[in-house]
């Protein structure tokens, strides 16, 4: 095909009020309504790219402002003259000489970036005819290691071990493409166990999930102690001691009462504790860690960018990366984590509790499996069974797994009439009492 040429990018303030149901709720973040800063990459041609940035609600407005203002670096070029060096055209993006000072690197500007260069690779994906995953791992190593910027954290992975990471796990991987089509991805609901759900919907949808074919479950934590433990031996109750159990606290805690609240969580025999600290407490979630052996310690979800995951793993601070799709500067960031997770054998397990997050990690983790980690032990992908009719592409789940996406692209275009329906603040959905 020939080259394309990026005319415009719109981006639109999508909500969902999901706040209404509890979904999504945890200990911190009590009400949440996914939403997105959601950006359509316009060419010359019939395609477009779509990608978008997942949100609570509240200051979705702030990521499309600054979304619009970074749109600027993609607008009237050419498709290739970004994708042949990818690297400069993320770092123009996340290091853009005043607009830094707002991150750098974190939060609304680093939010805004993912969204615009996930769309990119969106455009990029569909222009080749393939799914995401399948672009990325039939992409030269080079080219790869191209796309990934290594200025912070080539004191921990040089450019030359990534590449021969990459190098070396093309073997075997015909047969871990195979694997995967037959099974799929192993996956874990988080939709059985929001904060905001009582005791009895916690049960019934523990057991319903349980009859879906889950083997994995997460349970949010982070209220008073006696009521954690309880909502815990009701999924017990459900799913047994086989099955796996983990728990999330979204940064409730400090150190202290972080470490004495995983040693009592540890008689439900959770296969991790999420997030039981702030997360840019690096040498907190070390302690954490070396303090309570017996459970393991995950965290990610709310981890900026690639620095702040290079010290996680130098400190020996975590047992289970979750990297998130859209938190960092999206999918160039996200191969970076991705190698360094490999370099120090710590398992990737995607953030996906949002919008749009399952559409996208699915690609990630397959490309992992299939180009960096070349395993499946102790990963799993996170599953929240909420939102996906809005989307052309959805996840597909069978028996707890994810299936192998098909479609071209990066699977998060969202339908037209979901787009306007939801649309902040005019959109019907919120113009409306419905
Ligand atoms: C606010 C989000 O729903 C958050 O609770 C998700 C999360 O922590 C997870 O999926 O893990
Ligand atoms: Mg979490």
């Amino acid at each position: 095909m020939n080259d394309l040429f990026i005319t415009a990018v719109r981006v639109i303030d999508l909500r969902f009020p999901t706040s209404r149901e509890n979904i999504g709720s945890d200990a911190v973040n009590k009400d949440p309504d996914y939403s997105a800063a959601y950006c359509i990459i316009e060419t010359n041609s019939d395609l477009r790219g779509h990608g978008l940035s997942f949100t609570l609600g509240r200051g979705t407005d702030l990521v499309v402002q600054a979304a619009e203002y970074l749109s600027r670096y993609a607008v009237n070029r050419t498709l290739s003259s970004i994708t042949e060096d990818f690297r400069a055209f993320a770092r123009q993006l996340t290091d853009d000489t005043q607009f830094r000072w707002l991150g750098p690197e974190k939060g609304v500007i680093q939010l805004a970036a993912a969204a615009l260069i996930n769309a990119v690779w969106d455009l990029y994906a569909r222009v080749e005819s393939k799914p995401l995953w399948q672009l990325l791992s039939e992409m030269e190593p080079a080219q790869l290691i191209k796309a990934i910027d290594f200025r912070y954290i080539d004191d921990a992975l040089p450019p030359e071990e990534a590449l021969d990471i990459l190098t070396t796990r093309r073997q075997g991987q015909a047969e871990r493409l195979a694997l995967l089509r037959k099974e799929g991805y192993p996956a874990y609901t988080t939709s059985a166990g929001w904060f905001g759900y009582s005791e009895e919907k916690i049960r019934r949808l523990s057991r319903e999930a349980l009859a879906d074919g889950w083997t994995y479950f997460k349970l949010k934590v982070g209220g008073d102690a006696a009521d954690d433990l309880r909502r815990g031996h009701i999924v017990r109750e459900e799913i047994g001691w086989v099955n796996k159990l983990m728990v999330d606290a979204n940064q409730k805690w400090g150190v202290l009462e972080a470490v004495t609240r995983t040693r009592q969580l540890a008689e439900l025999q959770p296969w991790w504790m999420e997030e039981p600290t702030n997360p840019d407490d690096i040498l907190g979630h070390a302690r954490i860690r070396r303090e309570v052996p017996e459970v393991r310690i995950a965290t990610g979800e709310h981890v900026h960018n690639r620095i702040m995951f290079k010290q996680l793993l130098q400190a020996q601070a975590i047992d289970v990366l979750q990297l998130d799709s859209c938190r960092v500067a999206g999918v160039n960031e996200n191969l970076a984590i991705i190698l360094m997770a490999a370099k120090f054998n710590v398992p990737v397990c995607p953030h996906a509790g949002g919008v749009g997050l399952c559409e996208y990690v699915q690609h990630l983790s397959v490309f992992d499996f299939l180009s960096v980690s070349a395993s499946l032990e102790n990963r799993v992908i996170e599953f929240v069974d909420h939102l996906h009719e809005h989307f052309v592409d959805p996840v597909r789940i069978r028996n707890g797994h994810y299936l192998l996406p098909e479609q071209p692209g990066y699977s998060i275009e969202i339908r037209k009439e979901s787009l306007t329906r939801f649309a902040f603040p005019h959109g019907a959905a919120w113009s409306t009492s419905e």
